[in-house]
């Protein structure tokens, strides 16, 4: 047993190694504490989902740390009952301990092999990113299920759209349209397309196991204690539905909107500047033409009618992203 709750134990053990540790629940579920942070649920039935849910890859976000650490405690004292694999990841327990977005570097743009050229400047987060590889790689191999990855996240600012999802690229296989139900019908009711492969944890379970994989953002990062869970409820819904094996609600949501990422935005150079104010909430539209970035003599400007900016941050490092801009979905997008 754990003696304290997951994200407490992971929270006090935050840099530490330790042995796998098991126990069996009351109905015969397994649990496996791999490593800090990273537990499992091996029904002895199990239902066909293998299920992955993630939170704190960046530290600062506390409301989906809150949000997954209530499920284990909920299964773990018996209020839940897990129906299906699952696999529980706390991504970043340095940064979470310490309260920041990230320590040396941002891990989120690690993954898919990306760890490897962070070895020598920002060792704990590679080498923890490569653990977290492995651990869904040993889950998600071990049989093949349905699979599922939710990474949960929130946004440095304010949004217009306060719940959406970004969908990794799928190199071309249709969008599945029960995938965006089971998001909006939880309220996460906006949806990204993304026409690119990423270094994301998301990417990762989606492009190498075939998994349902998202980026969900849940609202605004807020430190421990200042989140308001209840309007995450409807998405909790969603997931315990999904972990219970009691069919989430998949029916036509009455609310989704779905935008494809239209460009990436990189930054180059230490002279990079965005040119929109500094508290422009994501998915503040700007007409063609509008200047969002400059980084020494590029511009980056608005090509399409109107695009909206998301997840714009002039901090980042060089060679990483720092805006995306979305339009409305093509018609040309292939759906199932
Ligand atoms: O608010 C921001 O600027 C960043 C919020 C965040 O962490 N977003 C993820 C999105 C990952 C994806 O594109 O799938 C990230 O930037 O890692
Ligand atoms: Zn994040």
């Amino acid at each position: 047993m754990l003696e304290m709750d997951l994200l407490s134990h992971t929270l006090r053990h935050a840099g530490e190694r330790i042995s796998p540790k098991s126990w069996t629940l009351s109905d015969g579920t397994r649990v496996t504490l791999h490593d800090v942070g990273i537990l499992s649920f091996e029904p002895a039935k199990p239902g066909p989902g293998d299920i992955v849910l993630s939170a704190g890859v960046h530290g600062n976000e506390t409301a989906p740390q809150e949000l997954l650490n209530g499920l284990v405690t909920g299964l773990i004292n018996g209020a839940l009952r897990c129906q299906n694999r699952l696999l529980v990841l706390f991504g970043n327990p340095l940064a979470m301990a310490e309260g920041v977005r990230e320590v040396e570097a941002n891990m989120n743009r690690m993954f898919s092999g990306g760890h490897r050229q962070y070895l020598s400047t920002a060792s704990a987060e590679a080498e923890r990113a490569a653990l977290l590889e492995n651990s869904v790689e040993a889950f998600f191999t071990q049989r093949q299920g349905s699979r599922y990855h939710y990474d949960l996240h929130t946004a440095i600012r304010a949004s217009k759209r306060e719940r959406f999802a970004i969908y990794p690229f799928r190199h071309g296989k249709p969008w599945r349209r029960a995938q965006l139900a089971f998001l909006a019908n939880g309220g996460v009711d906006t949806v990204l397309l993304s026409h690119d492969p990423t270094h994301t944890l998301s990417y990762f379970s989606s492009d190498r196991f075939g998994a349902d994989a998202f980026t969900v953002e849940l609202g605004k990062v807020r430190p421990f204690g200042q989140n308001d869970l209840e309007r995450l409820a409807p998405f909790r819904d969603q997931l315990i539905a999904l972990i219970e094996d009691s069919s989430p609600n998949l029916s036509e949501p009455e609310t989704l909107t779905v935008f494809d990422v239209a460009q990436v935005i990189i930054k180059e150079t230490e002279d990079f500047r965005l040119h929109f104010a500094d508290d422009a909430a994501n998915f503040t539209p700007y007409p063609r033409g509008t200047l969002l970035a400059s980084d020494g003599v590029a511009a980056h400007r608005v090509k399409a009618e109107e695009e909206a900016i998301v997840f714009p941050n002039a901090k980042v490092a060089n060679g990483q992203r720092a805006c995306l801009t979305v339009v409305p979905v093509g018609a040309d997008q292939p759906f199932e």
